[in-house]
Order: structure tokens, then sequence, then C-alpha cells
């Protein structure tokens, strides 16, 4: 969330939510392993710990927290300190510029949105401005927000010692074919009322407690008959430049038309619903890391409590640094003890030294509006307490979703890089790829390179037809998810985690890397030769590890660890963050160097010569090392990669790996771990 507040209101905010973070660390850094369950329980923080406190201004270290000009007091000719709250009031033109310029930063940073406090400052005095004072300074900011073609949308107004402090959003502008998009995974044990959430927010009808209202979302036959999610769902909400939903299902089969949800929003919120039950949870990893959210949203059954997958689920945000809020569900059928027990063993979970966050309960608007302008701080996580039946605190959500911000700045001036994490066979349309668009900007028709495939090359491509969030568009950029149909090229050809690049790149792939590792979990020790699933973007396959800078890893222990792909070599960036899984074992960690690159040439020259020799000796399908695999070879009877149980069974063979696949032959379980 990178919604900053302009004027001092930033960083009174940011102080005290510096000193907070401070003393919270105090209260929960203890030695890790400590059992958190064992931790003391402490009230929750009320959000209004986290709301401007005069006073605090000198509490900053050097700098920090301080904009350009800030910390000078008066206004010495057009010297403008941001630091008064009449900082607004008469600007001069020089001070009108640097406010405009100030204001652009802060739109940037938060990808086109930014919360903005008028009548605030840091310089000692009382906060609040007179009603003449606050309607110039409100006509200062309108007139800023025309400059940079920006809506201004009130959020609230409060009196303080000195008068009137109001909060603003102001948010870019979009054509009707445009909006912000920010990405919300949602997580929680089964039964946590995810599916009903998503019904409720998405369909505008409340629940009976019985199901209805995720009937609406259910993707299979499977789930529709068991009640229980298990793909990765997508599901959209809109709001307009008000704040209002714009969700209108059709009155007959409830359906909805994302394409007039995206025309009519300025925002739009995509859902992944992601599944609750231990089984799927390769699915609720894949959704994680391969979907990019920006948030991650927690649910948890108020009767049921802290149970089954949430604090995987939690580990899982955690580890891959995506900010958590917590939606407690349930609240109408929930005793009242049993609810501030749910609460009391969820903030105990939350300040532990495992989580170290700042759990912080959400019961008025005030309380969205400062926990939606400090979310970025990655420590804070609101805490939510809603009914699906009778809708009590729905609205506080919804406002708190309206105000979050996609929280990468993307670059859409750098070649194109588009990660694919599904595939479709669309009647009369022919395969359609979906993903998530890196880098750059990719246009209707632009030829892009596809890949890598199992020898590592890359084949261009061109792009038919794109679609975002089912409506028809004529080019994509950085940050955005989109669908595109692609020419003359086979759905059995396209995996997931393969990407689509701009030919100013020449991509390489690689079969081996190596991580910087932390083990979160696993029952006995890991060892060379152990294998689990990487799981690295939409990347999901199969790695052994080769070396290690240690002998054996345990709970907790941290390594740089060689890793190599069993399969396929696959396309991947250094500072990636990964996670490496097989059953309860758990790592996450960090690609710190691509090795053993393929050599594009040369795989290009052998898929040549196999291709020669296949149609020379009539059958067999060739394997990821250009060699023809007959029927009854040891190879063609390998048992298949990428799914199931695969501990061990892969020998280090040195270099000598680099152009053979490892066979498996040792027993599961055997190889690689005690
Ligand atoms: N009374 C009451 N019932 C609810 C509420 N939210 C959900 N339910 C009911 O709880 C049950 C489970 O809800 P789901 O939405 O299917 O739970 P889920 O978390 O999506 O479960 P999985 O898809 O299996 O992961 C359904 O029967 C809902 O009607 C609520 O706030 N109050």
């Amino acid at each position: 969330m990178k919604h900053k507040h302009i004027v001092a209101h930033n960083q009174t905010t940011k102080v005290s939510l510096c000193k907070l973070v401070r003393e919270m660390s105090l209260l929960t850094a203890k030695e890790p392993g400590i059992d958190p369950d064992a931790m003391p329980v402490e009230s929750i923080v009320p959000a209004c710990m986290f709301a401007p406190d005069p006073g605090f201004g000198d509490d900053l270290p050097d700098g920090e927290g301080f904009e350009d000009g800030e910390g000078t007091n008066g206004e010495s000719g057009d010297h403008l300190n941001f630091s008064s709250k009449l900082v607004l009031v008469s600007p001069s033109g020089d001070q009108y510029d640097s406010l405009l310029r100030q204001l652009r930063e802060r739109m940037d940073e938060g990808c086109g949105e930014t919360i903005y406090v008028v009548g605030m400052g840091s310089d000692g005095g009382d906060y609040g401005l007179d009603e003449k004072d606050m309607e110039a300074s409100a006509a200062t900011v309108r007139s800023l927000c025309e400059q940079i073609e920006a809506d201004l949308i009130f959020l609230r107004e409060r009196t303080e010692a000195g008068g009137r402090i109001r909060d603003y959003l102001i948010r870019r502008r979009v054509g009707e074919l445009d909006f912000l998009e920010v990405r919300v995974a949602v997580v929680g044990n089964v039964d946590a009322g995810k599916s009903t959430l998503l019904g409720v927010l998405t369909h505008g009808e409340l629940d009976n407690g019985r199901g209805f209202a995720r009937q609406k979302l259910f993707r299979h036959k499977h789930e529709m008959e068991s009640g229980r999610t298990s793909s990765v769902g997508n599901d959209i909400l809109g709001f307009d430049q008000e704040g209002q939903v714009v969700n209108k299902p059709d009155s007959h089969g409830g359906s909805l038309d994302w394409t007039k949800i995206c025309e009519r929003s300025s925002k739009v919120i995509t859902f992944i619903d992601l599944a609750g039950h231990e089984k799927y949870l390769k699915t609720t990893v894949f959704g994680m890391t391969g979907h990019m959210p920006d948030f991650c949203m927690l649910m948890v059954g108020s009767n049921a409590g802290i149970v089954g997958m949430t604090k995987e689920h939690l580990g899982l945000a955690l580890a891959l640094n995506v900010p958590v809020f917590v939606v407690v569900t349930k609240i109408d059928m929930c005793p009242a003890n049993i609810l501030q027990e749910t609460l009391k063993l969820l903030q105990r979970l939350l300040k532990s030294p495992g989580c170290r966050k700042i759990p912080v309960l959400v019961q008025n608007k005030d309380d969205v509006i400062v926990t939606a302008s400090n979310f970025s701080s990655e420590r804070m996580c609101p805490i939510f307490q809603i009914s699906n039946v009778t809708g009590e605190n729905m609205e506080l959500l919804k406002m708190f979703l309206n105000l979050l911000s996609c929280r990468t700045a993307y670059s859409d001036d750098e070649p194109a890089e588009f990660q694919i994490d599904d595939t479709y066979s669309v009647p009369g349309v022919g395969t359609v790829v979906s993903g998530t668009t890196l880098r750059g900007l990719i246009r209707l028709n632009d030829t892009l390179l596809l890949g890598p495939d199992p020898l590592g090359t890359f084949i261009p491509i061109a792009v038919k037809s794109i679609h975002r969030k089912r409506m028809p568009v004529r080019e994509v950029r950085a940050g955005q998810t989109a669908s595109f149909a692609l020419k003359k090229i086979k759905r059995s050809s396209i995996r997931k985690g393969m990407v689509m690049i701009s030919p100013k790149l020449t991509p390489q792939a690689t079969w081996e890397f190596e991580a910087e590792i932390l083990v979160l979990h696993h029952p006995t020790t890991i060892s060379p030769r152990y294998q689990a699933m990487v799981h690295c973007g939409s990347i999901r396959q199969t790695a052994t590890i080769l070396t290690m800078n240690r002998d054996c890893l345990r709970t907790g222990d941290k390594a740089t660890v060689h890793f190599r792909f069993i399969k396929t070599p696959e396309y991947m960036h250094c500072d990636q963050r990964l996670v490496f899984r097989e059953g309860r074992t758990k790592a996450v960690g960090t690609v710190t160097k691509l090795l053993q690159a393929v050599n594009t040439q040369a795989a290009r020259a052998q898929q040549a010569k196999m291709l020669a020799l296949k149609k020379k000796e009539g059958t067999g399908t060739p394997d990821e090392t250009g060699t023809v695999a007959r029927p009854g070879s040891p190879s063609s009877s390998q048992p298949k990669t990428g799914s199931g149980r695969r501990r061990g069974g892969q020998r280090h063979r040195g270099k000598g790996l680099n152009a053979t696949i490892p066979t498996a032959t040792t027993p599961p379980a055997a190889a690689g771990t005690a």
C-alpha cells in the first residue's frame, strides 16, 4: 500500500507508528523457536494508536519521514514549509509548484492514488483549521487535482483543538476502458467463509448461513457437490469514483457482466480465491506465488478459531512478504466469549516472534482510514469482524478494499515480460494464455518470444487478441493481468510458468540456480539429493538439491542451496522469492544466482537433429535432453514428474548432470532426507 498522507500528517503518523513498532518489537523480539502459544496475551492495539499524535515530531532519526523542505521552520520567501498546517491556504506560484511536484510523486508511489490530509501540521501547533482556511485549503487541493487529472474524493471530516481536519482520497482519472487494479489473495481454513464473503461482496446479496452466497462462485462440478473450493478462482469487485461498488448481477441468472463492471469502475479488486483444504495446498501456494497478489485476506471463522490451515496460510503470506489483513466471519452466530477467545488467540499468533505483526481491530470508518493509510508498513495487520448473514461491518471492509492501492510500481517503458499462469483452449478462438504483465507494454499483433520449451528455447508468437478482465482491449501494461489469444500454437505446447518476452531481450532458460533459503519446517533433516516442489512466480516444478553450504538442514536453518530442475529448464530472475515444499516440509527463499543457462543455439541444433532422427525412425517422443525415448527404454519408464511424492531419488552426478536428466532410481523417501 503506497498511500502516504501529504502534508504533516504523514510525518506524525509515521513517527507514532515508528515508536509503536519499536515498542512492539521489544515486546515480541524473542529468540526464534519460542512457542508463540506461550506468549503473554496483550489487548489488541486499537487503531487510534496509529492516529497522528502531536509531539513525536522530534523523535525521528535524521531526515526520516521528511519531504523536500520539511523540517524548516516558518515560510521564508517561497521556501515551502510542508510541516505547517497552513501550507495549502494561499501558496505562492513557486509554493504551488512544489505542492504539485510533491503530489505527483505521491501519486506515482501509490500507483495512481494517495490519501491527502488537510489541516494537520507537525510543527507543534494545534491540529485543525478554521472554516475560512479549510475552504481555501480545499480549493488548493481541488486545483492541484485538476492539474494532475485526478479525482478528489472526500473521506471524512473531524474536529480537533485548532479546528477542522479533512481526509481525501485522490485517485488518477482513468479512461472508460481503464481502471486501477489491485489483487487480493483470499486464504483461510475450510469453512471460514471465503467463498461466501466473495459471493456477498461481488453479488451484493447476503448469505443465509447455509451456503446460498457461495453458489454463484463455484467453478467445478465437484465443488458444487462438496461445497469446497479447489481451483484458483477469480472474482472482481469494482468501485466507481465515489467509492461505491458497481457490481450489478444480472437479475435472471445472477451472473456478473465483467465488461460492464470494468467500464464503470475506477478501481477493480481481483480476488484470488484459494482453497482452504489441506489437499489443495499446492494450488494455494501456486495462487500466492503465481498470481502475484498485492495483499492477502486471511479469513477466520469466529466460532472455529485458529484451526487447520490458518497458520499455514498466514506463514505463506509472511514468507512471500505479502501484507495480510484478517477477516473474522460468522460473528452473528458466535457467542461473545468464543469470539473474544478467537480474537485473543489471533492477536497472540500475529504478535508471536514468527509473525511480528501489530494487530489492529477495525471498528469504525476512522480506523479504516488510519489502517489503510499505514498498511504499507507491512507490520500492521488490520482485523475486521463481519457477518455474511447480517452484513455487519461489511461497509467497513468495502471501504478498506476501496482504499487499498497496488503495492508494486511497475514500469511500462521496459521491454515486455508476461508470466503465464494458465492456459485454455477456447472454441472458435484457439489457444489462450492468461497471466500477469510484469514489465512493459504489450499491444495487439505484437510478436513476443514464448518459452522456454523443454529444450530451453523460445519461439516467436503473435498476439491475436487481448482481454483484460474478459474485456477486449488493444494493449496491456505492467502490473495488469490479461489473457492473450495466440496464433498457430497448440495449447499442449504451453505450460504454466512459461513467459512471453519482448524479442529485444535475449531470454535464456536455466536448469540450475542458487538460492538463499530458510527452512520453516521439516520433520527431520534435509541433505543433498532431497527433492521438493519449487514455486517461483508461476513456475511450479520439482527440483533437486545438488549441493548446499551445510551438511544438512533442520527447521529454522538458513543455507545457500544449489538446485536443479528435474524436468525442464525455466526462465527466472535473481531476487525472485521462492517456496520449496513437499508435504509438510516448507522452505522459503530468494533466488541469488542463475546457473547452467541453456545454450539456445546448441539446443536448437539438437532439436533439429532429433526431429530428423524421429522422422527416420518413425516412433518415439523426444525427452528434454533431446534423446528419443523409445517404448521400453529406461527414460520412457521414468515416473511422471511434476506432482505427487518425490522425496529423494535423484543422485547428484556433478557437472555431468547438465546434459542429462537424472533418473529416479532410489525408492521414495530414501535419499536426501534422514
Ligand atoms: N451464520 C453465518 N454463516 C456463514 C457466514 N459465512 C459463511 N457462512 C456459512 O459457512 C459455510 C461455509 O462457507 P464457505 O464460504 O463455503 O467456506 P470456505 O472458506 O469458502 O470453504 P472452502 O471453499 O472449503 O475453503 C456456508 O454454509 C456458509 O453459508 C457468516 O458470516 N455467518
